[in-house]
């Protein structure tokens, strides 16, 4: 019995796109969704009720973060997460392959699993299949990932033929460790790079050991947008119908659209909150840097047609000034808008969908948005 079921409510007509219902412990979530990213076991700068308010359904967090700090078995005796970050909603935790492999000083793989060093004081640390999770298991995320190696963009054939069949035994090993399936739905993650029967074999294999839902992983890592558009052609259709896709940090307003189209059902990005805080924010008409003297004196809201608590109460004159000003508040506002764009934007998909007027609906953003139509 696994912890979640998808129910597949409609396939458009127009695309690869679906509408679903992702049945979880906590909760369900409505899918194609986008996932905001609380990396910590939080979403920076937000709090639940807020995250609520936005309409956000399930929030991920970081085994390789909460593994160094402030540890698994902390959070486990605080009760879990949930518990510990008061998030009463669904939860997803990565693996802390990609942490390891980009934020820490990688000290070697091997077949049993990667030694590094923690990007916070330098200790030495051993991460494998089981252990990651293990750690997983100790902080009850309601989706959990199995560890792999996010391959680098620029690997040759060799390396990520290697890398893509290492990540497969390590998915073996994972389901084999995974000690509460009926409570934690483990995902696959597919590798195999920017190699299309690389792709084919990694899908095939992964699907071959029946987890409850599959990530596309080894994307969004520097590949031009085309590229992983042509990576997803090649490997969505080698997973099952009835299963949940994630594209793994895929966040761009564009690049969702593109995913959702190509079948993909759930995202996660840093990008809404990080450009956020460095005060870049969507709108409907393209993104704008706030900061930009034009706005100084700009008494409208960042985005008329939002619906967010910062478009309904602030002018971007005022949200340019917190910025200037350096004021904690800056991030909070702009946090919350481009949050709320991303997930009124998955809100006005899941519609589109439902209304089988997806590549319409595509076509009259990407114009209004300013992308050049490819
Ligand atoms: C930005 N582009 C991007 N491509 C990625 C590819 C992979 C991948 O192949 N395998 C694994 N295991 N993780 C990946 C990840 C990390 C996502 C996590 O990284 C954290 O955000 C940075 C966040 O942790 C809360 C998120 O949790 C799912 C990727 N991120």
């Amino acid at each position: 019995m696994s912890a979640i079921r998808y129910e597949l409510i409609k396939q458009c007509k127009q695309s690869g796109a679906r509408l679903g219902k992702l049945h979880t412990p906590h909760g369900i979530i409505e899918t194609p969704i986008f996932m905001p990213v609380g990396t910590q076991a939080t979403v920076k700068a937000m709090t639940p009720e807020e995250l609520k308010e936005i309409g956000a359904q399930i929030i991920l967090s970081n085994t390789y973060h909460l593994y160094l700090r402030p540890g698994e078995r902390l959070v486990e005796r605080a009760g879990g997460l949930h518990e510990f970050m008061n998030w009463d909603r669904p939860i997803l935790t990565d693996s802390g392959g990609f942490q390891v492999f980009s934020l820490s000083d990688l000290r070697n793989i091997t077949e049993e699993g990667v030694t590094f060093r923690s990007h916070l004081d330098g200790s030495k640390h051993f991460i494998s299949p089981e252990k990651a999770i293990e750690i997983e298991n100790a902080l009850g995320a309601d989706i959990i990932m199995a560890f792999d190696e996010c391959t680098p963009y620029e690997a040759d054939y060799e390396y990520t033929k290697n890398s893509m069949e290492r990540t497969l035994r390590w998915a073996e090993r994972c389901k084999s460790a995974h000690k509460k399936p009926d409570k934690q739905a483990l995902f696959g993650i597919v590798q195999g790079g920017m190699f299309k029967d690389l792709r084919e074999i990694s899908a095939k294999e992964t699907v071959k050991m029946d987890f409850p839902g599959y990530a596309v992983g080894g994307l969004s890592i520097g590949e031009p947008k085309d590229i992983m558009y042509q990576v997803l052609d090649w490997t969505v259709p080698f997973l099952p119908e009835n299963k949940p896709r994630y594209l793994m940090g895929v966040g761009s307003p564009d690049a969702l659209l593109e995913g959702v189209i190509r079948g993909i059902d759930m995202f996660d990005c840093v990008l809404p909150t990080r450009i956020a805080r460095n005060g870049t924010v969507f709108t409907s008409k393209g993104k704008v840097v706030i900061k930009n003297a034009e706005h100084a004196e700009d008494f409208s809201p960042l985005d008329d047609e939002c619906d967010c608590y910062t478009c309904k109460n602030y002018s971007r004159a005022y949200i340019r000034h917190l910025f200037k000003a350096k004021e904690i508040l800056a991030a909070r506002l702009a946090t919350i808008h481009n949050l709320r764009f991303l997930l009124k934007l998955m809100e006005d998909i899941r519609r589109a969908i439902m209304e089988d007027s997806l590549l319409d609906f595509k076509e009259e953003f990407f114009k209004k948005y300013g992308y050049t139509q490819d």
